[in-house]
């Protein structure tokens, strides 16, 4: 069966994988080190075993290897090319991609009655579900997005869709039905607290079945937020995240209107932070999105239960929501992540949120405080190995280390000629003049490029997108060498 037959079948399974080949990946080598630092391996080397595990690393080319790898498949990169680990998109909402770019001049809470309800509603139709989420798996991989925590809708059938959806395409990715059961549209909530808890029991069932492991795909528990979650609803999810140990998300602290509601709402609760710890939804697995406008004490209570954050500064400005003050969450010592937000978020690319994450920082500057100011490298970090502690995969993804596993992209840029020309393919690529070091190629990576540098993305050893057009000499497999 091919992969668009899988697809067009909600009930059937992902294909069994092919097995994988030992493969090397040789050429530079770019990660981060630490919040601050790049790791730049010009002459790298790194060896990926059958399970899509790091095997070896090596900073020079490698010798007296065993025969198995001299033996495997070899991948050299080119000029101008380099690996980087997968991105990590740490809050989206899969069902809201249609509606990316569309939201006038609407703030949260008439956005959501007027864009997205009726949009995530729609869902109830397995043929809209599938076409959407068909798209959004691949459109995020192709911006290098190997990883993502996913809202979809209140839908059974469409939530477990995604879910088959990210298993058969290869990305890894944590999968939550919304729960909703107040202040939402009649035709567009869940009944009651116990049919929320069951619709919620029934998706955990289905990715469980697809992944026992949790190999690649994981449910999360998804209350959308306070405001549209009775008191209930909110304390059986929490339980129920406790029992499964499985992890939850949710939005907090976003805007002024909804702060206020909340107040409204759970008036015997000292904040909005507080509401979530009263119902068990304040964990270190749990992953709150925006977090804004928090008091010192509800950072403090967050860092003290060790939640995290997902930052999402393109939402946050085109909703009017506000800026987060990244540097401080970073100095208190809470962990912090890139969220897209799509569509609060216009873009699905967690490479344009980096640089939205450093702009807002500098608006924070502007402001009058010089340490908010993030730098490039900073943004990267946010986009993996912060990503990865704000989804709990941290030693599995965000970086190039023995025992991780290889979630990787093929970052290509253009290189310029001397007659001002772009090589064959190259049209569209950030353009490199020769005179760059590779800090400053990053740098206009992160500034000036999009997509179409993402040449290549990996998921756990596993190539999950090519770019199309990309020709097929450019990744040189077996014996051949790049000339
Ligand atoms: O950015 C947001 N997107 C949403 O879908 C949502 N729901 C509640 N609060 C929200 N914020
Ligand atoms: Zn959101």
């Amino acid at each position: 069966m091919t992969l668009s037959e899988n697809l067009n079948n909600a009930s059937t399974p992902a294909p069994p994988r092919m097995a994988l080949r030992k493969t090397v990946f040789v050429g530079p080598v770019i990660q981060c080190k630490s919040l601050s630092e790049l790791d730049i391996c010009l002459h790298g080397a790194i060896g990926v075993d059958e399970n899509g595990k790091i095997a070896w690393v090596t900073r020079k080319q490698p010798a007296g290897l065993e025969k198995e790898w001299q033996e495997a498949r070899w991948i050299y990169l080119g000029e101008n090319e380099f690996f980087f680990p997968g991105f990590i998109d740490t809050h989206i909402h899969a069902s809201q991609y249609p509606n990316a770019g569309v939201f006038g001049k609407s703030t949260l809470m008439d956005w959501l009655d007027t864009y997205t309800f009726p949009l995530e509603s729609s869902f109830a139709d397995l043929s809209v579900a599938r076409r959407v989420y068909s798209r959004v798996v691949a459109r995020t991989l192709s911006h290098g997005t190997t990883t993502a925590a996913y809202y979809a809708t209140t839908h059974v059938p469409a939530t477990n869709l995604l879910a088959d959806i990210c298993a058969a395409r290869g990305q890894r990715a944590l999968v939550g039905r919304v729960c909703m059961d107040r202040l939402s549209p009649p035709t567009y909530r869940d009944e009651t607290p116990s049919a929320s808890l069951a619709a919620t029991k029934s998706c955990i069932a289905h990715i469980r079945a697809l992944d026992p492991t949790s190999s690649l795909i994981t449910p999360i528990i998804t209350p959308r937020f306070a405001p549209s979650c009775t008191a209930e609803t909110l304390s059986a999810l929490g339980a129920l995240a406790q029992q499964e140990n499985l992890p939850t998300q949710t939005h907090i602290s976003e805007n002024a209107s909804e702060i206020a509601l909340v107040r409204e709402l759970f008036p015997s609760h000292a904040s909005y932070a507080a509401v979530y710890d009263a119902h068990g939804l304040l964990t270190p697995r749990s992953i709150l999105a925006h977090a804004i406008h928090l008091s010192a004490e509800e950072r403090a209570l967050i860092k003290a239960r060790g939640a995290k954050v997902s930052h999402c500064p393109a939402s946050n400005a085109a909703l009017t929501s506000g800026r987060l003050r990244t540097r401080q969450l970073l100095d208190e010592g809470i962990d912090v992540g890139l969220g897209t937000d799509v569509s609060g978020g216009y873009t699905a690319s967690v490479l344009a949120e980096a640089r939205e994450a450093v702009l807002c920082s500098r608006h924070v500057a502007m402001e009058g405080d010089e340490t908010a100011k993030l730098a490039v490298e900073e943004g990267l970090w946010l986009a993996t190995r912060g990503g990865a502690r704000v989804v709990g995969l941290e030693g599995r993804v965000g970086g190039f280390e023995v025992g991780m596993e290889w979630d990787a992209q093929l970052v290509r840029l253009g290189g310029v000629g001397e007659d001002g020309e772009l090589g064959d393919e190259e049209e569209g690529l950030v353009e490199v003049f020769g005179g760059e070091s590779w800090e400053d190629k990053v740098a206009k990576w992160v500034y000036t490029g999009d997509d179409r540098n993402t040449v290549a993305v990996w998921v756990k050893g596993r190539l999950v997108h090519q770019r199309r057009g990309f020709g097929k000499v450019r990744i040189v497999e077996g014996d051949e060498k790049r000339v």
